[in-house]
């Protein structure tokens, strides 16, 4: 089976993708190449993390690879927390983040918002970059123990269950980073 290595330390978007790649490609991540750095994100985009990410692999270990820079834009707090959902409360701790959003939506009626996956995929020096996006609204309280970071308080558009109460295959054929990860596919498979 050919091998992808994915630039990521994060154990669920790795799951994530092992399960939609699963019998087609072997998934190799940062730590499966021996890397254990914490590649800096100072990019404003998701593009640019990403592509920062991938970046830092080809250049320290030489390897074709691709990396996701995602997170959960919500429309009535100026698209935050964006690229800054992993410590958007100023720690790593979903709860934490879950918590200041909810805290910063009180009351509000808009509760639009968006998750949104860049992948960056380094090959032969060439960066192709692509995007998943899925529509949907913060509910008021948490909901589901399944997933990771936002999934307890993000209903998609179309469900009336958030992403932490639906099982990962289904997940995994409507969220952003499936969408990404399919384009991918198909432009490797071309
Ligand atoms: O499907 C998702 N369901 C819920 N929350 C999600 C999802 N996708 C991203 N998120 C949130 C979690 C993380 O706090 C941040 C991503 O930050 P992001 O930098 O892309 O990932 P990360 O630092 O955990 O791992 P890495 O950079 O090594 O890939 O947005
Ligand atoms: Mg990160």
């Amino acid at each position: 089976m050919k091998k992808l290595v994915f630039a990521s330390n994060n154990q669920h978007k790795t799951e994530e993708i092992r399960a939609a790649l699963a019998g087609e490609y072997e998934v190799l991540n940062l730590q499966d190449i021996g890397c254990f750095a914490d590649i800096p994100e100072t990019a404003d985009t998701f593009e640019g993390n990403a592509s920062l990410k991938s970046s830092y692999v080809v250049a320290h270990f030489n390897l074709d690879c691709f990396a996701d820079d995602s997170g959960m834009e919500v429309e009535a707090l100026n698209n935050e927390p964006g690229v800054y959902s992993a410590r958007y409360s100023g720690s790593r701790d979903s709860a934490e983040n879950i918590r200041l959003v909810l805290k910063n939506l009180q009351g509000n009626n808009n509760r639009k918002a968006r998750f949104k996956t860049v992948i960056s995929l380094m090959q032969d020096g060439q960066n192709h970059i692509f995007e998943g996006v899925i529509e949907g609204t913060i509910r008021e309280e948490i909901a589901g123990s399944k997933g990771f970071g936002y999934d307890p308080i993000f209903q998609p558009d179309g469900y009336d269950v958030t992403f932490a109460e639906m099982d990962m295959a289904l997940k995994n054929t409507i969220s952003h980073r499936a969408i990404a990860l399919k384009k991918m596919i198909e432009f490797l498979k071309a």
